[in-house]
């Protein structure tokens, strides 16, 4: 990442954390972890699987809160405003899969650069960053997901990650960079993201489970966690030479990392008396005992240990020359949101536009409802108009009420449910609004949602013969009504309702009980039932729909 225009020096600084302890219930996930990152360093966290990496860099972007310690930037508690600043990839990629990487990338960069910066410099921005990873041949791939296939899995870790580069932030969290790389797109990734932090003044810390031995000499200082608990924090080359000294030898030419982990990864084998698995690992010290490094090269020629030197490093922050202050000026940290409620607006509708059109007007969606509006149709082909013909008529606009309102749930459930991961990842580094996605989603959907059933209506109106041409717009008129009282419904148990199957479950009921109840099917319900049909969503549209059609027919009433 050479090019001088990507990103901007930021100021010097220094991320302490101390005695950090996370607990849930049952368990506690960090004991008193303590150790600092300066501005300029590459800090890894490193661990066997459990130890509490995820759960520490958590902690540190304020996902998951602890119980005590202190996490300090620059000697002040890091707040919101700080953390606005600070960039975060996360062990799972999560992505919209329709959108192209392109167009992730123009709309990560248009809703989190501020809008004060030019159009043409954001698209500059992503250009680089595209080249800088190594993600040109892919810029015009969809993301992909199980169903259908795009990007592989070692470009979605890297479009993560250009996703947060373009914030341009001085601190960058990344869960496991380097999963799912082969070894020489890993060492590169490293030494871009080294090289990063070196020449941009950027704190990385990143979580990393079994980098080669060159990936392991670039990082600056290594965090290693057992259990929750501080195995080593110091300079990460001299780590090998602190476990020597208490008598843990690593050989010659054998991977510092895999040396570690081997060590500190409980042995599995070992049985209680009662038979149980036992945790232990090989360590011939209580990992308690093992916390602290060398600090500095200097404390090393002092003979200082673990013991002797605090857990600060000591990295001199003023040597750094500051270009400017990146992107964010004064007054700009103070605002909540980086750009303008009509840019988020903007942006999100054309995101989820782009998102929802293959969702919502899929080729299978739309072969049914021809199927069905053909099979109608021919069923009830320009049906007369007496009171003979009465129960056919009423049964063919009960099917399209029932056929809608199931259509319209499952789609708009399926669509909230894609994309809760993506807007709880946006909301977390503060992205937008909620109420300017929660409009955008209804703007952007709403033509997608109604065309179907618009062009269904038409068809099966004029097919039955159902009346004239002001019957026609009546007709369109509630079932585009009915269609929105469904989709609304949706919504709000999309919202109440985190599990997909769940929530389905509960649509399905809601719309079942609303046709038993709603006074056509059932006519005689139980006394203390008969107001449920006032709260039916079918109730309305079928009275109102029948009322219509039925008006010339006065010995019906
Ligand atoms: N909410 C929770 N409730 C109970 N246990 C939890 C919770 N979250 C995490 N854990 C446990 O805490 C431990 C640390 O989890 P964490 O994801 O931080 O580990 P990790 O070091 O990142 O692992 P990996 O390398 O496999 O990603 C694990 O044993 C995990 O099962």
């Amino acid at each position: 990442m050479s090019s001088r225009e990507m990103e901007n020096v930021s100021k010097s600084s220094k991320l302490d954390f101390k005695d950090l302890v996370v607990s849930t219930k049952s368990k506690v996930l960090l004991k008193n972890v303590s150790g600092s990152a300066s501005s300029g360093d590459l800090l890894a966290v490193m661990g066997p699987t459990g130890a509490g990496k995820t759960t520490f860099l958590n902690v540190l972007a304020g996902r998951v809160s602890h119980d005590s310690g202190t996490i300090t930037l620059n000697g002040s508690p890091l707040n919101k405003t700080h953390r606005r600043r600070l960039g975060y990839v996360l062990q799972n990629d999560i992505f919209l899969s329709n959108l192209t990487l392109w167009e992730t990338l123009y709309f990560t960069a248009m809703i989190r650069i501020p809008d004060k910066v030019p159009k043409q410099e954001k698209t500059e921005k992503i250009y680089t960053i595209v080249n800088s990873l190594g993600l040109k041949k892919c810029l015009h791939t969809p993301i992909g997901d199980i169903f259908s296939r795009g990007l592989s899995g070692g470009e979605k870790k890297r479009a993560n990650i250009a996703c947060e580069l373009l914030t341009d932030p001085d601190l960058l969290l990344i869960d496991e960079p380097t999963s799912g790389l082969d070894s020489s797109t890993a060492h590169t990734l490293m030494v871009q993201l080294k090289n990063y932090a070196t020449e941009y003044n950027k704190t990385i810390v990143a979580t990393i489970h079994q980098p080669s031995s060159q990936v392991f000499n670039m990082f600056s200082t290594l965090l290693l966690l057992v259990d929750g608990e501080v195995a080593y924090f110091g300079l990460a080359n001299m780590v090998i030479e602190h476990f020597a000294s208490l008598g843990m030898t690593c050989s010659q030419h054998y991977n510092p990392a895999d040396f570690l982990l081997e060590i500190l990864t409980p042995d599995l084998n070992t049985r209680d008396n009662e038979g149980d698995i036992k945790k232990t690992h090989s360590l011939q010290v209580p990992i308690g005992q093992l916390n602290g490094g060398f600090v500095t090269e200097s404390d090393k020629e002092e003979g200082k240990g673990p013991a002797d030197v605090p857990l600060t490093l000591v990295r001199s922050c003023s040597d750094v020359k500051i270009v400017n202050d990146s992107y964010i000026v004064e007054g700009e940290t103070t605002r909540r949101w980086p750009t303008s409620l009509w840019t988020q607006f903007k942006m999100l509708n054309w995101r989820s536009y782009k998102q929802s059109k293959g969702r919502i007007l899929h080729t299978f969606d739309i072969i049914q409802a021809a199927f069905i509006a053909a099979f109608s149709g021919i069923l009830f082909f320009q049906t007369e108009n007496s009171v003979n013909t009465v129960r056919d008529r009423s049964g063919l606009v009960m099917t399209s009420l029932i056929y809608w309102s199931f259509q319209m749930l499952i789609t708009t459930l399926l669509g909230f449910t894609g994309e809760r991961g993506v807007v709880s990842k946006d909301r977390s580094a503060g992205a937008y609004r909620l109420s300017a996605y929660y409009l955008s989603k209804i703007t952007s959907e709403m033509p997608l949602l109604l065309s179907v059933p618009v062009l269904y209506n038409t068809a099966v109106y004029w097919l039955a013969g159902l009346g004239g041409v002001d019957g026609y717009f009546v007709y369109l008129g509630i079932g585009i009504l009915h269609c929105l009282m469904i989709q609304s419904l949706a919504h709000n148990i999309a919202v109440l309702v985190k599990d997909v199957r769940l929530s389905m479950m509960v649509g399905n009921v809601i719309i079942l009980a609303g046709l038993m109840l709603g006074g056509f099917l059932n006519i005689n319900p139980p006394d203390w039932l008969l107001w449920v049909k006032y709260v039916t969503l079918v109730h309305y549209p079928y009275s109102a729909t029948m009322t219509y059609i039925l008006k010339d027919l006065p010995d019906v009433w």
